[in-house]
């Protein structure tokens, strides 16, 4: 990911650079991937209603992608967390890879660190000397799957077995029937021992080919009930759109034999950027399970992302069976075991992801959290009780244990709402509209002039010195001292302000319908012409020592502008909120 402090400068384009650039891309070296004749297809109407099972490849595919492979103590710390969310099938690793990955398997065992409902998985080549070590390093699992692959596309036939596809079929077939002649002689009955077979480049294998060699494993593992076959499809390389990925999986899922002693497995990489589509259409499609890795880890572009599949469920009401609830959590971990940070827009989980500077967009948040407190107020429930409708997040942040302070933060893009929404979460102030949009303005020279976001502690700094004076802040011609009595007769308002007008301590008196123009009338007495427009008040806490906030309008020596007064005496929140604008407008 780019470091923020070294992102340089483009190159520029100059006349002569711009010359030497080739007029097209070569794109006669690429050719387009292959349809699959399946015009009754029934996956786009399918919908996914509960959670798949899940494999979390993330020792295995996620370590094999690493620059530095994960040690055994940062391995622990990402079985251990794979553990907690829920995953019940996890590939440890490649044990006959050397004695990091062969250890690590003996240690999980060796310490009785797999729970009795989860089930570790291992993969090898089909090599004897390859499975016999693999095997070995199971010894005393409770319960272990060994996973096979070789791969079965027409380049890797030609250049990597330089074989037919009789051979590479027997590379498959033979591995298979050596797993289970090791699993039988090394394993015994004191491990349940399952079995997985991957055509590896299942994306670029002719399909009855594909269908042929997993043929040729099951007949050889022979499944049935109580003894399933897991038979894993990988896009090794992505390779077509998510359509066409759904398509192969319907059409194996329709053609293999023995299909219900079969566990069909979609495991995603994610060349073209669409794994998370092409997973979610394989289960359309007819897959059972998923392979993939936290945040999308994995060799290039990465395997499927596990986190946004398991939230994509979870957005939609179903139950994705893995506890995302802590996801800062998730996300440290998982970056302290692959030494890889996550990027700040992974859906879900990156730090921006719920956050909008846009004015528009917190706008509608703003609005969209009134109206839920709105709406559970009215129906008697708990904002958490109501189906979730807060514009422009499709989740609520609470339930993956952030909070609403980062939800909206202010920027040169923010408009009123955003600013409104800071000034009411932390101070409990609901400004009146006109007011937001006064004080917008005034958000905007900054960050239009200083450039950059503005902090709620920035705002609420500009927000007091531009309406609340304060002992140390004291602008304006007027401060109030202490006292002021109001009395109401049967014609109206008389008040009386001890103040400090221009530099000299005086009594304001006056009279008025109310207190507020009882104010006015004082303030013409010293030569101030002010005149009502607007006012509103709220209360900003309950109990008896609740502050109200007051908020006026005026129209002061021809300027219209708002003033603030916060006071637990609602006459003097006014008075105080009158002061503010004079106070202003005197600047
Ligand atoms: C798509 C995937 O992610 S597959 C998983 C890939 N992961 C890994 O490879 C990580 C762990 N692997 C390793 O540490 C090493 O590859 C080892 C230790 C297992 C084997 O190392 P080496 O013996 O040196 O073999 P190497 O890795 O170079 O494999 C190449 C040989 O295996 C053969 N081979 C490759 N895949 C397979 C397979 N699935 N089954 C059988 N043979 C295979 C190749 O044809 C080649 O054979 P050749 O030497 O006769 O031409
Ligand atoms: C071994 C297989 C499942 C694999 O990792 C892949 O093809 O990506």
């Amino acid at each position: 990911m780019s470091n923020p402090n070294t992102v340089g400068r483009p190159t520029p384009i100059t006349a002569a650079t711009a010359r030497q650039r080739p007029t097209a891309m070569p794109v006669h070296k690429y050719k387009p991937y292959e349809a699959v004749d399946i015009p009754d297809r029934t996956w786009p109407d399918a919908r996914i209603t509960k959670a798949p099972r899940w494999l979390s490849t993330d020792l295995r595919d996620g370590n094999q992608a690493l620059i530095d492979p994960m040690s055994p103590v940062r391995k622990r710390a990402m079985f251990d967390l794979l553990v907690k969310l829920g995953y019940k099938e996890i590939e440890v690793g490649f044990p006959s890879s050397g004695e990091t990955d062969f250890g690590f398997v003996r240690s999980i065992i060796e310490e009785g660190a797999i729970p009795e409902d989860v089930t570790i998985s291992v993969l090898t080549q089909a090599r004897e000397e390859l499975i016999e070590r693999t095997v070995e390093a199971l010894r005393g699992a409770p319960r272990a799957t060994v996973h096979l692959y070789n791969a079965t596309a027409p380049t890797f036939r030609r250049v990597v077995f330089r074989g037919t596809k009789e051979q590479v079929k027997a590379i498959a077939v033979d591995g298979t029937r050596l797993v289970m002649e090791y699993a039988d002689k090394i394993l015994g009955d004191e491990t349940v021992f399952g079995y997985q077979y991957s055509p590896e480049i299942f994306t670029d294998t002719e399909l009855d080919f594909a269908l042929e060699v997993c043929e040729g494993v099951m007949d050889v593992w022979q499944p049935e009930a109580g003894r399933e076959i897991i038979l894993n499809l990988p896009a090794t390389v992505e390779r077509s759109t998510p359509s066409t990925h759904a398509d192969r999986f319907e059409w194996m899922s329709r053609n293999l034999s023995r299909r219900e002693d079969v566990c069909l497995s979609v495991h995603p990489h994610n060349d073209r950027g669409t794994a998370v589509a092409a997973a979610e259409l394989a289960i359309m499609a007819g897959a059972d399970r998923i392979e993939g890795c936290l945040f999308g880890q994995g060799e290039r572009t990465g395997n499927v992302d596990l986190v946004t599949l398991g939230m994509n469920l979870f957005s939609q009401g179903v139950d994705p069976q893995i506890d995302f609830s802590e996801i800062d959590e998730i996300r440290r971990t998982a970056e302290y075991c692959n030494q890889m940070e996550v990027h700040p827009r992974h859906p879900y989980a990156g730090d921006l992801v719920y956050t909008s500077f846009s004015g528009s967009h917190q706008d509608a948040i703003k609005k969209g959290f009134e109206a839920m407190e709105a709406d559970a107020a009215a129906a008697g429930k708990s904002v958490d009780d109501l189906e979730w409708a807060v514009p422009y997040l499709p989740i609520d942040p609470k339930d993956v244990g952030r909070s609403y302070e980062a939800v909206i933060r202010v920027n040169s893009q923010s408009g009123k709402g955003g600013i409104a929404y800071v000034l009411k979460n932390d101070h409990k102030l609901d400004l009146p509209r006109r007011m937001q949009i006064e004080f917008s303005r005034i958000i905007q020279a900054k960050t239009d002039s200083e450039g950059g976001e503005i902090t709620p502690a920035e705002i609420w700094s500009v927000f007091e010195n531009e309406y609340l004076p304060t002992p140390e802040n004291t602008w304006g011609r007027i401060t109030l001292r202490t006292a002021h009595t109001s009395t109401s007769t049967g014609g109206g308002d008389a008040l009386t302000v001890e103040a400090v007008v221009d530099g000299e301590a005086v009594t304001l008196t006056g009279t008025g319908n109310g207190p507020i123009s009882a104010f006015f009338d004082a303030l013409a007495g010293v030569g101030v012409d002010a005149r009502l427009l607007d006012y509103s008040e709220h209360t900003m806490s309950e109990g008896a020592s609740a502050q109200a906030a007051s908020y006026i309008e005026c129209a002061i020596d021809g300027k219209v502008l708002w003033g603030i007064g916060i006071d637990p005496n609602t006459t003097r929140a006014s008075i105080k909120a009158v002061v503010s604008a004079v106070n202003r407008a005197a600047r």
